[in-house]
């Protein structure tokens, strides 16, 4: 795997037990258990509609579960004050699928709203720090004044990035983070997000389809099968006769991604 961190000992900044999700007559997670360290790049993978996404809203407090705790660091989700929520969502940055800007917003615009929402500082040194994350986010300075729809993809996601990082989170969750991304943008921003995670020392919890970036950033990687959730690392997926599991790891995708990287 991609890291030697010592990771295995620290405690989880994410816990999830017991985690039922269901929509009416459909259960998506049964009985889910999850543990994220402080630290770690986690992959969250599985087959279509086997609930990662909605996963990770729960994790983020957006949709409420049917059973089940979620302690997000170190405080159970259910039941917060509102003031408690949003001080718990400062501490998370989130990066969409989408990017999920604001499009009547400059890009500066949008990385200062979680500033001015969250924070009493003043609007020049929040001008800089929206500044410093564009730059961190690898945009070329010029980017802060232009709007979403300027932008090619690559650069809507770092914007989004750079607008998830505005607080400096702790946890930063991803969801598709390459999707839609040509390889080498693809792989361009995997590089980034591990270099941050690196000097950040950020936790990452990203949702993917990516098999490149399953096998090049991330420390362990958490399966959704069976309405429940396997969390391993690369080299003890490949052995696991599970079916799903197997094919995933072992098909043409997931060999050449293996392949690349070696
Ligand atoms: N608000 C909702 N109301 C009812 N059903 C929902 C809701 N949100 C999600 N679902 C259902 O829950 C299941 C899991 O959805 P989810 O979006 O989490 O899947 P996913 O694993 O992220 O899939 P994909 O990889 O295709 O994005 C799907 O069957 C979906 O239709």
């Amino acid at each position: 795997m991609a890291s030697t961190r010592p990771v295995a000992d620290a405690e989880p900044v994410i816990r999830v037990r017991g985690l039922v999700t269901r929509f009416g007559t459909q259960t998506v997670h049964d009985g889910l258990d999850l543990d994220v360290r402080a630290g770690e790049v986690l992959g969250v993978v599985g087959g279509s509609g086997t609930g990662k996404s909605v996963l990770l809203k729960e994790i983020l407090g957006l949709i409420r579960p049917t059973e089940g705790t979620i302690e997000l660091l170190g405080h159970d989700t259910d039941g917060l004050s509102q003031r408690e929520r949003t001080a718990l969502q400062a501490r998370t940055g989130v990066l969409f699928q989408n990017g999920a800007l604001f499009s009547s917003m400059t890009v500066a615009e949008n990385v200062m709203l979680p500033l001015k929402e969250h924070t009493a500082l003043h609007p020049d040194l929040i001008a800089e720090i929206a500044r410093v994350k564009i730059a961190m986010a690898g945009l070329p300075p010029d980017a802060g004044a232009k709007h979403p729809a300027q932008l090619s993809g690559g650069m809507i996601k770092r914007a989004g990035l750079a607008r998830a990082l505005a607080l400096d989170p702790a946890i930063l969750f991803l969801d598709e983070p390459t999707a839609g991304l040509d390889p080498i943008g693809a792989a361009a921003f995997d590089a980034l997000i591990r270099g941050l995670q690196r000097s950040l020392g950020l936790t990452v919890f990203m949702v993917t389809h990516d098999l490149d970036s399953l096998t090049s950033i991330c420390d362990r990687i958490a399966v959704l099968v069976d309405k429940k959730i396997k969390v391993a690392t690369l080299e003890e997926h490949l052995a696991d006769p599970h079916p799903w599991i197997h094919d995933y790891f072992h098909g043409p995708r997931g060999r050449a991604a293996r392949h690349a990287k070696d």
